[in-house]
């Protein structure tokens, strides 16, 4: 049986990858290393449940405009559903149910009591003005009242979303409930209960990830050479965390291109030139200026694509030079690729993995509302990345023990837990 996307979502094209038929192959994968049953499989390749909903929008001119908005709850095993909320032209309902599965693993992996969901709307963010995005967002979350809960289905960030986002979302859900619900949302403001520590934290668990996967390997952080795509949230604050340790980030990018230096880039400086240059980082002094397209291909010890999906593929694979592949973005290797790095003994952090922090500190965010306590920046550091290794030290044991890859590592432990909670609930015989 070859387990394929269950829902008939996208039409194959020739040179299409389907998201959630790739999700669905690594779930295979997972499935026959651990020996499962063909029936649980079926039962975890399905979303348990898909919301698709029209958010009319009246624009600033007048206009009316009607958007699609999904929300994927994929599983609700271990917890509530759990899984960021992204504003990007190429959201799709296919990308959305294949990032919802792999917070159900991401979040499994990582020891935290939630399930997997995801969420999207197809729009460029940085087409509409403020007023248009916050009545776009209100909008959709009414839509999806009935759906969510701080119990039911909590969202966060991602891509072309942050605290500004949330902080409407949380707004609407509690004017349309008629109390205050902080812990409808994580990621939000500090002002209505965020955490400390939120906004960097995917970035920090990048580079806890990559700092030990080259101890691993017996290289020094200070000095490696770092390549990263995408300089927004995750991005940004991997390429600063790195920096101060000392590593040589040589090459960035965002959406318009990117920026090479071969010496390494001045990070402060480039983080102060892009808050002036609408958030891009082409042309900025004393570095060339590079391709997305050759940027993923330069020698480097560490390619980190902190994007989106599907950057590394069959056709550019044999082109990437680096040692380390650290996935801080969901799903930038497609399987072709993910198979030739692996056969060329390139070092694929995967995904569920590498930016597994944003959710665990999103997790430290709900346990701080829940108990009306709120830590310090260094206490939710700390246990964010006491949890970040004891997952990375259960993925090497397994790899090595299994003698298994470490993406198919992190998926038997992801899986196995869900499977496990699956029978021990009796949801199938
Ligand atoms: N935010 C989180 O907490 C979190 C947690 C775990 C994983 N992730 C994943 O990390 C990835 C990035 O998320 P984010 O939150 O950092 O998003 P973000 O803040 O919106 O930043 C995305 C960055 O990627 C750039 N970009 C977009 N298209 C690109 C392209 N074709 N080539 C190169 N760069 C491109 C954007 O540039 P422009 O500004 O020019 O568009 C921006 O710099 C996503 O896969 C997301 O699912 C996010
Ligand atoms: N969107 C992020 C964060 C999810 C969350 O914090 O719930 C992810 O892909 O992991």
């Amino acid at each position: 049986m070859v387990l394929k996307s269950p829902l008939p979502i996208e039409p194959e094209t020739p040179g299409h990858i389907c998201p959630l038929d790739q999700a669905c192959s690594y779930l295979q994968d997972a499935g026959k290393e651990l020996n499962l049953d063909p029936g649980v499989l079926a039962i975890l390749s399905h979303p348990r449940k898909v919301v698709t909903v029209s958010i009319p929008v009246k624009l600033d001119n007048g206009q009316i405009q009607v958007l699609t908005g999904h929300r994927v709850q994929h599983s609700d095993i271990l917890g509530p559903y759990k899984g960021g909320i992204r504003y990007h032209p190429a959201v799709t309902l296919g990308e959305v149910s294949a990032l919802a599965m792999l917070m159900t693993w991401k979040c499994a992996l990582l020891g935290i009591p939630y399930g997997g969901a995801k969420g999207g709307i197809a729009i460029n963010p940085q087409s509409y003005s403020v007023g248009e995005l916050e009545r776009i967002t209100r909008r959709y979350i009414s839509e999806l009242i009935k759906d969510i809960g701080p119990s039911v289905d909590i969202p966060a960030p991602d891509m072309g979303t942050s605290a500004r986002e949330m902080a409407w979302m949380m707004d609407t859900y509690s004017v349309n409930v008629g109390h205050a619900v902080p812990g409808i949302v994580t990621g939000k403001p500090l002002s209505i209960g965020g955490s400390l520590g939120r906004e960097k934290a995917t970035g920090r668990g990048v580079m806890i990830i990559v700092r030990e996967a080259l101890a691993e390997r017996g290289k020094p952080l200070t000095g490696a050479r770092v390549v990263i795509q995408g300089f927004g949230n995750v991005g940004h604050a991997a390429a600063e965390l790195l920096h101060q340790l000392g590593a040589k980030i040589i090459a960035v990018s965002t959406g318009a291109g990117g920026i090479f230096a071969t010496n390494g880039l001045d990070i402060p400086a480039l983080t102060a030139y892009r808050a002036k240059n609408h958030r891009s980082v082409v042309g900025f002094p004393q570095a060339v200026a590079i391709s997305n397209v050759d940027l993923l291909t330069l020698p480097c010890d560490v390619l980190i694509p902190a994007a989106l999906e599907n950057q590394i593929t069959r056709e550019n694979v044999n082109q990437v030079q680096a040692e380390i592949v650290a996935e801080a973005a969901n799903g930038p290797v497609t399987l072709a690729a993910n198979q030739s790095l692996e056969a060329r003994g390139v070092t694929v952090l995967p995904d569920i993995l590498t930016n597994a922090g944003g959710v665990v500190v999103s997790y430290l965010e709900w346990v701080q509302g829940l108990s009306y306590v709120f830590w310090d920046e260094e206490r939710v550091n700390h246990e964010m990345e006491k949890l970040m290794l004891q997952a990375y030290h259960q993925v090497i044991q397994q790899s090595k023990s299994r003698q298994i890859s470490l993406r198919l590592a992190a998926y038997t432990l992801g899986v196995g837990r869900v499977a496990q909670a699956l029978a021990d609930r009796g949801l199938y015989p």
